[in-house]
């Protein structure tokens, strides 16, 4: 059986039902749409909860035509002859008011009179009573919209909790002022907590160094960025994502999503698929580099690529893998800088069960048995410990691999690709990468040039992360201003592709008409050293100053913000008289 809408308040009609009779000595009683008295006074309160039964009744009548009626004697009413239950009908008065949610009748408030005295009320006070039961079946429905806006909200959180909870990756998010407000299971296993240990305290209690805070004070949201958080005891490497909730310009509150980085490689890079279209930029460098790609794709060779952070080493060591016969098979990637030297032989060699104190049941698979079959890629290579060097020198050589602990050895068919942003020839000549693992892998070499020396670049890289951040954020970029072009084209961009694309998503973020303007631009971009007009230089640093403090940990944070030394700061500040 449906609820009706008034069920949904039978406390509060109970509630009114009681009161009217406090106030008046006459019995109240309230009425749903299905004729069933959900609330009652005197003898109708046994009656709760009963239908009533009739198809001619007055109750029926002000539920079909929203009439209100005054009856000040009911043995002489015309409408209470028509009814089928007049001849025994033991009221003497009564007033009836229809219970309205905007023009939908849904329910009836009733006043009856069973003694000479409570019909004396009825008639001398007919109108004033009407008025005031007018204004109780008003509230009454003001509380049933409550309520249904209520549930409507459950069946919201509801839904929302199913969605979150069906995601992959953690998900939490937190309040205008960092408070946890919700979590899902997946974060709750990834963390190791409870919602119900969580939920209610500061981000910083449970997460300390999270960028959330972060987001919440700048409101500038980020995607996939690899970071570290203390919890638990330990250092957990996160992929994490963060978007601020705004609510007409204002930070409401921030959601956030992390994966695992897994101590080396991360989880996107057993997914992510890059092919040759996803590599940007049609300068005569990277034409060249493409073609290089094509062609280690249709090797098998060990491949080397060399280039600075950020110019897009992983994105190339990827599109040769799935350019390649083994697109079908796993892309591991390891990044070798980012594990503890004790870590990194296990994780990249797995180890079998009670190898060590606090291994795992069963052991573990190392990443070079997770890539058999298809690719491994060893970024940072040039940060390998030197003792491993060796071993990974005689795997290459020796195509097997054997678990620490264990005597099995695992024959291996697997492509390696190795990248560094490092001077290995150096390096070898200084003793600290071995020559021979050096020229081992660098079979096919592939030098990735900095964006620097690529800028016919710039152009197609600025627009297509303009319309990958607006595709994200739902935003529409038109054009870029040409005085931010001209910036864009001029600056130097030490940390590359990267720090272009992280440009161009904070300039998403921040725009708020549908061109890219200069000041949506970071700072160091607008005020680095060649292109920078007089007058923005003097407003940057004059906004850099005022931000900060005024001492010298202060100053040193403004030159920070700017891109520029401490003493240029100086330099600039007596030359401005700021
Ligand atoms: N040619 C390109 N086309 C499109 N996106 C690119 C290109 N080059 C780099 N990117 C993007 O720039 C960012 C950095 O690229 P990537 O991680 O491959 O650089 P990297 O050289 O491996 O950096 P690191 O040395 O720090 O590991 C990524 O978001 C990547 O998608």
């Amino acid at each position: 059986m449906q609820v009706t809408r008034l069920r949904l308040i039978q406390a509060t009609a109970q509630q009114v039902s009681d009161a009217i009779y406090s106030a008046f000595g006459i019995d109240a009683t309230v009425v749903d749409e299905d004729l069933c008295r959900i609330a009652g006074t005197g003898q109708y309160k046994m009656k709760v909860g009963q239908k009533i039964s009739g198809d001619k009744t007055m109750y029926r009548d002000v539920l079909d035509n929203a009439k209100e009626y005054i009856i000040p004697d009911v043995k002489e009413s015309h409408e209470c002859q028509r009814c089928d239950k007049f001849s025994v009908c033991p009221t003497r008065a009564q007033l009836c008011c229809p219970i309205l949610s905007g023009k939908e009748v849904i329910g009836v408030l009733a006043l009856i009179a069973f003694s000479s005295e409570q019909q004396r009320e009825i008639v001398d006070k007919g109108q004033q009573l009407m008025n005031f039961i007018r204004k109780m079946a008003d509230l009454m429905s003001s509380k049933v919209a409550e309520q249904e806006s209520v549930k409507r909200l459950i069946v919201l959180k509801k839904q929302l909790e199913t969605v979150i909870n069906f995601i992959a990756e953690g998900v939490l998010a937190v309040d205008q002022t960092g408070i946890i407000i919700s979590i899902n299971f997946t974060a709750e296993k990834m963390l190791h907590v409870r919602a119900s240990d969580i939920l209610g305290f500061h981000i910083n209690e449970v997460l300390p160094g999270s960028p959330v805070t972060e987001v919440l004070r700048n409101g500038v949201g980020f995607i996939d960025r690899e970071i570290s958080i203390w919890h638990k005891g330990r250092h957990h490497h996160y992929l994490f994502s963060a978007k601020p909730m705004t609510v007409d310009g204002i930070v409401q509150g921030v959601v956030a999503s992390f994966r695992n980085v897994n101590l080396m490689g991360n989880t996107a890079a057993v997914t992510s698929r890059v092919t040759m279209e996803d590599i940007r930029g049609s300068s005569k460098s990277i034409s060249a580099v493409k073609f290089e790609v094509k062609k280690a794709s249709e090797s098998m060779a060990t491949v080397l690529i060399m280039g600075e952070s950020g110019t897009g080493k992983e994105v190339l060591a990827r599109a040769i893998h799935f350019e390649g016969e083994r697109a079908a098979q796993p892309f591991i990637a390891v990044n070798c800088a980012a594990i503890p030297d004790n870590l990194i032989e296990s994780e990249l060699f797995g180890y079998d069960e009670g190898s060590f104190t606090g291994a795992r049941k069963g052991g573990k698979p190392g990443k070079f048995e997770m890539a058999n079959g298809g690719t491994l890629f060893l970024d940072e290579i040039g940060d390998m410990p030197l003792a491993l060097q060796a071993k990974l020198l005689r795997v290459l050589q020796e195509k097997v691999i054997d678990r620490l602990g264990s005597t099995r050895c695992v024959p291996l068919d697997i492509r390696i690709i190795a990248a560094t942003n490092r001077d290995l020839e150096y390096m070898v000549q200084q003793g600290q990468f071995r020559e021979d693992l050096y020229y081992r892998l660098s079979v096919f070499p592939i030098i990735l040039p900095p964006l620097r020396d690529r800028r016919d670049d710039i152009t197609e890289l600025v627009a297509f992360f303009c319309q990958k951040h607006a595709n994200f954020y739902g935003k529409k970029v038109k054009d870029i201003s040409p005085m931010a072009k001209k910036m864009l084209l001029t600056y130097n961009w030490p940390g590359n592709v990267r720090e272009l694309e992280n440009a161009m998503e904070r300039a998403v973020i921040r725009m708020t008409g549908d061109v890219v303007q200069v000041e949506d631009l970071p700072t160091k971009i607008v005020i680095h050293k060649h292109s920078m007009p007089v007058t923005d230089e003097y407003a940057s640093i004059k906004q850099a100053l005022k931000r900060f403090e005024n001492t010298v940990e202060g100053k040193k944070q403004a030159a920070e913000s700017l891109g520029i030394g401490i003493a240029t700061l100086y330099r600039k500040i007596r030359k401005y008289n700021l």
